[in-house]
């Protein structure tokens, strides 16, 4: 990799693995060239030239202190690299607990920027997220009637951002309304100078279109700090334009590697079942992981390699079931170590298929990819063109050598994403 020739202008922190990813994904949609970083590299680390960095954390339901720490250490490595404005992203449905993390985390980051107010927006509407009068919709239920109130780590029993955050923070929050939003940036920045006026440092934003983000993006030029999904950055770009300091590149231009392909899915979501079901309709090989024969031993994980190299074509390889089996895993097993075996396994399983000649790999789940990209060594992703909304193509190195990866978010991607995915990375038109 060669050495950063331009300091980047924006610098990110991501509270998980496919969350950066999505993130990155907006910012290179937005032109700018943008690179991701597993957890925070060495300060002397070398990277490829960029306009935008995000360091992916793995901070969402940590304990707040570890959180904090983590991105405050990842803030001082971003600083030191030179950029000019930080962003903190967390999950488009907000998912946290009543200790944090998005509280603590934005405030941490606001004191050691000095930054007296900042904006919350995790608004995605592409992907069905959208926010009125401080209440977060998925499609078209609230949030806390959309399924996430039910989440095993972060259950989302309020849809009142306004009252999720105060409740995880020391300063008070209030609302930028969508009244004001669609008046246009000059609105937001009044209002915004007003609730700095009544004592607020954090603001829920409502936005219900790509518009609304734009505006909340142009009207967050000067603010050192933003926060939220991956909705509010797209905003961004179109600033330092403006500025003249992002220059026209094709951020999205990646020399995809030849090689064998594979999917391993380890995420449970409803989204990730359809795309199973897709590839296993499709008649495409497939292997399903059974936890308890990964609670005997690696033979499982043995036998799935030896039955990839057999195949000589692109394979499926997934613990990915319905809610009921999995629960019924987690009664076996415990919820922790039933996700331990089955990350475990997929990262060796990533790993023997790198050694089998894959170059090509699409990975299942927020968890998993953390896993999946850990055991694979690899420190850092160059961010392609979107497959779908919120999933790019990648391409990372292992061991010296180059691997086209896309990390999907449990609850991303078409019900043929799989495929659609595999035929992006070989450098076709998904
Ligand atoms: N059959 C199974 N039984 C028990 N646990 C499973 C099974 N399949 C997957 N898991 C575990 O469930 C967890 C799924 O989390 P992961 O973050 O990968 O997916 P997700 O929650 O759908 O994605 P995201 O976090 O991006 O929304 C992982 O820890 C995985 O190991
Ligand atoms: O914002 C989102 O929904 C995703 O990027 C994510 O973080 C899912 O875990």
């Amino acid at each position: 990799m060669s050495q950063t020739e331009t300091r980047p202008l924006l610098g990110c922190i991501a509270d998980d693995f496919t969350g950066a990813t999505d993130l990155a994904n907006m910012l290179v949609r937005g032109g700018m060239r943008t690179v991701q970083v597993i957890g925070v590299p060495a300060a002397d680390a070398e990277l490829d030239a960029a306009d935008a960095v995000v360091v992916a954390l793995k901070s969402r339901t940590t304990p707040a202190a570890e959180a904090v720490s983590e991105s405050l250490a990842a803030l001082a490595w971003l600083r030191q690299r030179g950029c000019r404005q930080f962003f903190f992203k967390y999950c488009s449905t907000f998912d946290s607990t009543a200790e944090g993390n998005i509280g603590p985390v934005a405030e941490a980051l606001q004191e050691a920027l000095d930054c007296d107010f900042t904006l919350a927006c995790p608004a995605f509407p592409e992907t069905g997220r959208t926010l009125f009068r401080a209440h977060l919709f998925v499609q078209d239920q609230l949030l806390s009637e959309s399924g996430m109130q039910h989440h095993p780590l972060t259950p989302m029993g309020d849809a009142n951002l306004v009252r999720v955050l105060q409740a995880q923070s020391r300063g008070k929050v209030g609302l930028l309304r969508y009244d004001q939003v669609a008046k246009g940036p000059e609105a937001v920045r009044a209002a915004i100078a007003e609730l700095r006026t009544s004592g607020h440092r954090l603001a829920i934003a409502d936005a219900l279109s790509d518009a609304d983000l734009h505006t909340l993006g142009a009207a967050c030029a000067e603010l050192p700090l933003v926060t939220g999904g991956s909705g509010i950055a797209q905003g961004l770009p179109e600033n330092f334009r403006r500025a003249g300091l992002l220059q026209a590149h094709d951020a999205a231009a990646l020399a995809l590697p030849a090689g064998g392909e594979a999917v391993l899915a380890g995420s449970a979501s409803q989204a990730t079942n359809g795309q199973v079901a897709a590839w296993l309709e499709a008649g495409r090989p497939a292997l399903r992981l059974d936890p308890l024969a990964l609670a005997q031993g690696d033979d499982s994980i043995d036998a799935a390699l030896a039955w990839a190299r057999e195949q000589g074509q692109a394979v499926l390889i997934y613990a990915t079931s319905p809610a009921d089996e999995v629960k019924a895993f987690q009664r076996e097993l415990g919820v922790a170590r039933a996700g331990e075996l089955v990350e475990r396994a997929l990262g060796l399983i990533a790993r023997g298929l790198f050694d089998q000649g894959v170059r090509r790999l699409v990975v299942a789940g927020g968890e998993t990819s953390g896993a999946v990209v850990q055991a694979l060594g690899v420190q850092s992703l160059r961010i392609g063109a979107q497959i779908d909304p919120g999933v790019p193509a990648t391409l990372g190195q292992v061991a010296g050598e180059p691997l086209a990866l896309a990390l999907k978010s449990g609850n991303f991607g078409s019900r043929d994403f799989f495929a659609k995915a595999l035929r992006q990375l070989a450098g076709e038109q998904a």
